[in-house]
């Protein structure tokens, strides 16, 4: 390494190891960030990618390995800080109880004296302002009160906020997983301008499109090594989906031939008196589309407490809801996987009202096998996962259930595309044996998926689109006026 190389490093992880019990989370792992450039790391769930992050970012002492900032050996989270590294990680983290602005003050502690309020308040708006244009977020909100997707909007501009200095390297890790493709597209071009202004950015991202728009470079990890790091201009989707590791299907996706045919098995009259009443029907596949934090979450959980308000157990189960705010309303944070995975089963897992053991691990195991959840027992704690498993878990929950629909509030946050592939098949075989999905997703891939979709704008539902109308421009059209594209 020359000389002129070392200046340029913002940061260098080399021959990282990390070690969780049995399971290897990085095995040797190199990856180092020059100034001006946007690093994509890609890899599937479990590859290692969150855990070389939390060792750049100083919060994980590695096993093996050496960790430099500009050059120097250096440890520990103040290292980092110091050396400009700034991190908006998967599971964000900001203080639920405090406002936007507290939040800041907490990650800038060098907005002092009695007026720091009005300092933070100026540095969140600005950032927020020129990272997303048009936002309408009040930098007095309490975090609690935001929507998920204004939670990872505010992070995002917190850490690229600089009081006297600009960071050095912003790690992001799955910024858009809950922002719609307009808010998406903003951050993206913001990422070019801050590298472009000599910053750095490490971009993770199992949205492909995003990784080879935005970075210079990519570098792929499988099973915690680095396999690929090459120009971006170098992949394509197609091969960086073999780097890794997956087989790239065509998408061969017949939509169902009919739809609304019998008795709508959910129905909801139009939202807050006007737009279009809600209709499924048996072996539909629903989509729910518009701009994010149009109605489209409160609508999901509406038409599950319509039929789920019983507080009493029932044996067969007629709705199911997979979240997409794992952490908020997923997961039980101090169960193990099986018992997250089977706790929307356990009437069906019991005799004479005690869960039989036997047929709980079967059923775990063989949802671990169909959606490979890594791990290697099951009964470790559900947060012992990599965040896309965690994921995985939620759908295992409501899929092995026996319910008829299934509510699905974008539910692929941080899924790998091998595993999303394999998921949309399920999808489709059940619905074909008559299940009904309603699915809010952020992605238009997936919302083309369904066989008829739901627009909503301003909490209510302005259009319905159905089979070959489903596409991107009508969608956009409907998000935005009185009428979709013809
Ligand atoms: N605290 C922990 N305890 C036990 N195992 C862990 C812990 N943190 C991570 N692991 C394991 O380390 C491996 C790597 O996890 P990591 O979170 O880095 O994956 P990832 O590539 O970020 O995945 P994803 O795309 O799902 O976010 C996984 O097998 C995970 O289960």
């Amino acid at each position: 390494m020359t000389e002129v190389l070392k200046r340029d490093e913002v940061v260098a992880a080399r021959g990282v190891r990390v070690t969780f019990g049995a399971v290897k989370a990085l095995d040797g792992a190199d990856l180092v960030i020059h100034s001006g450039e946007c690093v994509g790391l890609v890899g599937h769930n479990g590859a290692g990618k969150s855990t070389i992050v939390n060792v750049i970012n100083g919060g994980l002492t590695p096993h093996e390995g050496t960790i430099t900032y500009g050059g120097q050996d250096e440890r520990g989270i103040s290292a980092a800080r110091a050396n400009g590294v700034r991190c908006v990680f998967q599971e964000l983290s900001l203080c639920p109880n405090l406002t936007v602005t507290e939040n800041a003050r907490i990650m800038h502690p060098d907005l002092k004296g009695w007026n720091w309020r009005s300092g933070a308040l100026a540095l969140v708006e600005a950032h927020l302002q020129e990272i997303f244009p048009g936002h309408s977020i009040d930098g007095d909100s309490t975090v609690d009160d935001l929507s998920i997707a204004e939670r990872q909007m505010v992070e995002i501009a917190i850490s690229f906020a600089g009081t006297d200095k600009k960071p050095k390297l912003v790690i992001l890790d799955e910024p858009t997983s809950s922002l719609d493709a307009g808010l998406a597209a903003q951050l993206m071009a913001y990422i070019r301008k801050f590298v472009s202004e000599g910053g750095s950015v490490l971009l993770i991202s199992h949205i492909l499109g995003e990784i080879l728009s935005t970075s210079d470079r990519i570098v792929v990890m499988k099973d915690g090594r680095v396999t690929a790091d090459r120009a971006a201009g170098e992949f394509s989707t197609r091969s960086l989906v073999e780097a890794m590791g997956n087989v790239v299907r065509e998408q061969e996706w017949a939509r169902a031939a009919a739809t609304k045919t019998g008795e709508p098995v959910l129905s909801m009259p139009p939202r807050r008196g006007h737009g279009l009443a809600f209709e499924a029907y048996r072996g539909e596949m629903i989509g729910l589309a518009g701009l994010g934090g149009h109605g489209q979450t409160e609508a999901l959980l509406d038409l599950y407490l319509d039929r789920n308000s019983n507080w009493w157990p029932t044996r067969r189960r007629e709705i199911a809801f997979v979240a997409g705010d794992r952490s908020l309303n997923g997961t039980f944070p101090l169960w193990s996987i099986l018992k997250n995975l089977s706790v929307a089963s356990l009437g069906q897992l019991s005799t004479n009202r005690m869960v039989d053991r036997m047929r709980e691990e079967t059923l775990g195991e063989s949802w671990k096998k169909r959606i490979e959840i890594r791990t290697p027992d099951m009964d470790n704690r559900i947060l012992s996962l990599s965040g896309g498993n965690q994921q995985k878990v939620l759908f295992a929950r409501a899929l092995a259930t026996t319910a008829d629909i299934v509510l699905m509030d974008d539910p692929m946050r941080g899924v790998d595309i091998g595993t999303k592939q394999e998921v949309y098949d399920i999808l489709r075989s059940e619905a074909a044996n008559g299940r009904t999905f309603i699915w809010y997703s952020t992605e238009m891939d997936e919302i083309r998926l369904c066989d008829r979709v739901y627009v909503f704008r301003e909490g209510a539902i302005m259009e319905e689109l159905i089979g070959e109308d489903i596409t991107e421009k009508n969608i956009l059209a409907a998000s935005f006026s009185e009428g979709a594209a013809a």
